[in-house]
């Protein structure tokens, strides 16, 4: 069964109607850790804010729990808890004022659904009398959380919970998610950052609005179709001009320290041993040596979100 369906909505803004949603649809499983990944400017958040009645869109359908998002918008108030990527708590509150505020607010209280946010609310009772403003952005992940959790959702619809997050709280928080989901909590959440994609159990990838695809992230990245080499060498904006022009190169990019080479699989097995000496490599290895990179270092290595992400926008 669907917790969440998505049915061709579109989304303009302001009289020049621009296009922020642009025909999406998908559906969420019950239960399921569902991301949406995209850069900044995709339309996640209008996506959300779609999702939990704050917006309407200009045609296309959508439900969340069974209630269609216009006209049961009341339903799904009560059934959802949202995190949105800014401004969830009230700075000038405490930590546990925030809590109780929320609470209140969904006709319960903090006692009556402890259970469920009891693991998160224990790091940060410590500090329940702080002021939410002057709590570390970890802490302030944590309490937002609990805040939309305080009434037992059904359906969780967290926007960048992660976003300016240290990586250990990052990952702590990720951990969070997944024994929300033990709970049977269905929840969407949104990320720019590739890395947190594999933690979903499916992910959409979105771009411009546009939904390029929706799969279990190992899927996505099974069915990448190209060799990926990593390059190595001083200067890397030459070394990506350079191995632009290589004759097999169907994309080249900056990936942290090293480029991305995505070549033509051709004859070469798409899944050579990490060890196996690739004609592939000495190939570009030569043909880097010819324009002048002398110590450059290649090596196969396997796909990442990004890297499907990056062929999908290039398809
Ligand atoms: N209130 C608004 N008025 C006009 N344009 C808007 C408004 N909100 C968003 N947009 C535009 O709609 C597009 C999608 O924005 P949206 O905020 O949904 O994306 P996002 O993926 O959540 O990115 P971000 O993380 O930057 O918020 C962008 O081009 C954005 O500039």
């Amino acid at each position: 069964m669907n917790a969440v369906i998505v049915d061709s909505i579109i989304k303009t803004y302001g009289k020049e109607k621009d296009l922020a949603v642009s025909n999406v649809s998908f559906a969420v499983k019950k239960g399921e850790l569902f991301g949406l990944i995209g850069p900044d400017g995709a339309g996640k958040t209008t996506l959300f804010r779609i999702l939990t009645t704050l917006l309407i869109p200009d045609s296309g359908t959508a439900s969340v729990d069974g209630f269609d998002i216009v006209k049961d918008f009341r339903k799904i108030r009560d059934r959802v808890g949202y995190m949105p990527g800014k401004f969830s708590l009230y700075q000038d509150l405490t930590v546990k004022e925030n809590l109780s505020f929320f609470a209140t607010v969904f006709g319960t209280t903090i006692k009556q659904n402890y259970e469920l946010i009891k693991d998160i609310y224990t790091q940060i009772e410590p500090f329940k009398n702080r002021r939410a403003g002057k709590l570390s952005g970890g802490m302030k992940q944590k309490l937002a959380l609990c805040c939309a959790l305080i009434h037992k959702p059904s359906v969780l619809f967290l926007d960048e919970p992660t976003t300016g997050v240290d990586p250990v709280s990052r990952k702590e928080f990720w951990q969070m998610l997944r024994r929300l989901k033990e709970q049977d909590i269905t929840i969407v959440v949104s990320t720019p950052y590739m890395d947190e994609a594999t933690l979903c159990d499916r992910i959409a990838l979105i771009q411009n609005g546009r939904i390029l695809s929706v799969n279990p992230p190992e899927e996505i990245i099974h069915s990448y179709p190209d060799l990926l080499y990593a390059v190595k060498s001083e200067n890397i904006y030459h070394l990506v001009n350079c191995l632009k022009d290589y004759e097999n190169t169907i994309s080249a990019y900056a990936f942290g320290e090293y480029v991305h080479l995505a070549i033509k699989s051709g004859v070469s097995p798409r899944h050579l041993a990490m060890n196996e000496k690739d004609q592939k490599i000495d190939d570009i290895e030569q043909y880097l040596l010819r324009n002048g990179f002398k110590n450059a270092v290649v090596r196969k290595t396997e796909p990442t979100i990004e890297d499907c992400f990056i062929k999908l926008l290039s398809d």
